[in-house]
């Protein structure tokens, strides 16, 4: 469990990022910060592992003071997961998952075949090991982030707008694997971005946030969907709302869900025994 409890962050140039910001992100799920650019979202998450610290307030990590903990060993032991998967250009893709392993102590052969092992976790192929950054697809690449975010077995995995840079195809595969890894390993994710598809998605907590890390609503994106907080919630997912907006239509004798736009989104199941359907 990850505590905020009354945090802010004030840069020395003056500016607020976050102001006063207290939330509980339970376990072993995924907590979704999602809001737009300038809301303090990579701040947030940049001060649950020490690369930002607070100017006021405390985050907690199982009841422990993170400014108690020391940062480069805090860093190892909770994963991180960047935009553009900061991996080392001059580095294989082997190389590059086992680096964290490595710098803990763990053998080299040890690090690499625990490396091998998290491509698989992460679907690539072995086959590409032995290739450098350059030589790999942007999914790839963020795919070889993750692993690396992966490589220490952390209980926390922050991951910064991951599928930001790749195309919308790449991207909803991406969406899925995580899912299935998260599904799997059951890590304490907390994930940010700014698009609320990605948030309801993804997001067994989704936490809104308008600038300076306020809180506009917290929630599950069912409460969220279902009852809007306000009216800034309303319009940061209004936007969505035409396309949200389900309705049935009857082709040739049978019932289908068409989206706002009238795309096909499925078929109506009556569940078995009930007679009549409630739209
Ligand atoms: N090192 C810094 N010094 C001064 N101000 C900063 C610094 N880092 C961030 N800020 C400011 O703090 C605010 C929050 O920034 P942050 O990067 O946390 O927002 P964000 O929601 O992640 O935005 P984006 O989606 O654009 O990445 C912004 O106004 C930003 O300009």
């Amino acid at each position: 469990m990850i505590t905020f409890d009354g945090v802010s962050k004030r840069f020395p140039d003056g500016t607020l990022a976050v102001d006063n910001f207290s939330i509980t992100i339970p376990s072993r799920t995924t907590t979704v910060f999602v809001g737009s650019s300038g809301s303090g979202k990579t701040t947030l998450l940049r001060m649950i592992n020490r690369m930002v610290d607070p100017t006021g307030g405390a985050i907690r990590i199982d009841d422990e003071d993170v400014s108690t903990l020391e940062p480069v060993a805090l860093r190892r032991r909770v994963g991180y997961v960047m935009q553009n998967s900061g991996l080392l250009p001059h580095r294989t893709v082997v190389d590059n998952v086992a680096t964290v392993p490595l710098l803990t102590g763990v053998p080299k052969r040890e690090a690499r075949e625990a490396a091998l092992q998290l491509m698989d976790t992460v679907g690539l192929d072995r086959a590409l090991a032995e290739r450098y950054p350059s030589q790999l697809s942007g999914g790839q690449q963020q795919r070889v982030g993750v692993a690396r975010g992966l490589a220490n077995d952390p209980n926390i995995l922050l991951m910064d707008e991951p599928f930001g840079a790749v195309d919308p195809l790449v991207r909803s595969e991406l969406q899925q694997e995580l899912l299935r890894i998260q599904k799997e390993l059951a890590k304490t994710i907390v994930f940010v971005t700014h698009d609320i598809d990605e948030a309801f998605l993804l997001g067994d907590q989704v936490v809104i946030l308008s600038t300076g890390g306020r809180i506009a609503q917290v929630g599950t994106p069912e409460e969220i969907l279902a009852h809007p907080a306000d009216e800034f919630v309303d319009n940061f997912i209004g936007a969505e709302r035409g396309r949200r907006a389900l309705s049935i239509k009857n082709v040739h004798g049978k019932d289908v869900v068409v989206d706002g736009t009238g795309r096909l989104a499925g078929i109506l199941r009556v569940p078995s025994g009930e007679s009549s359907r409630t739209v």
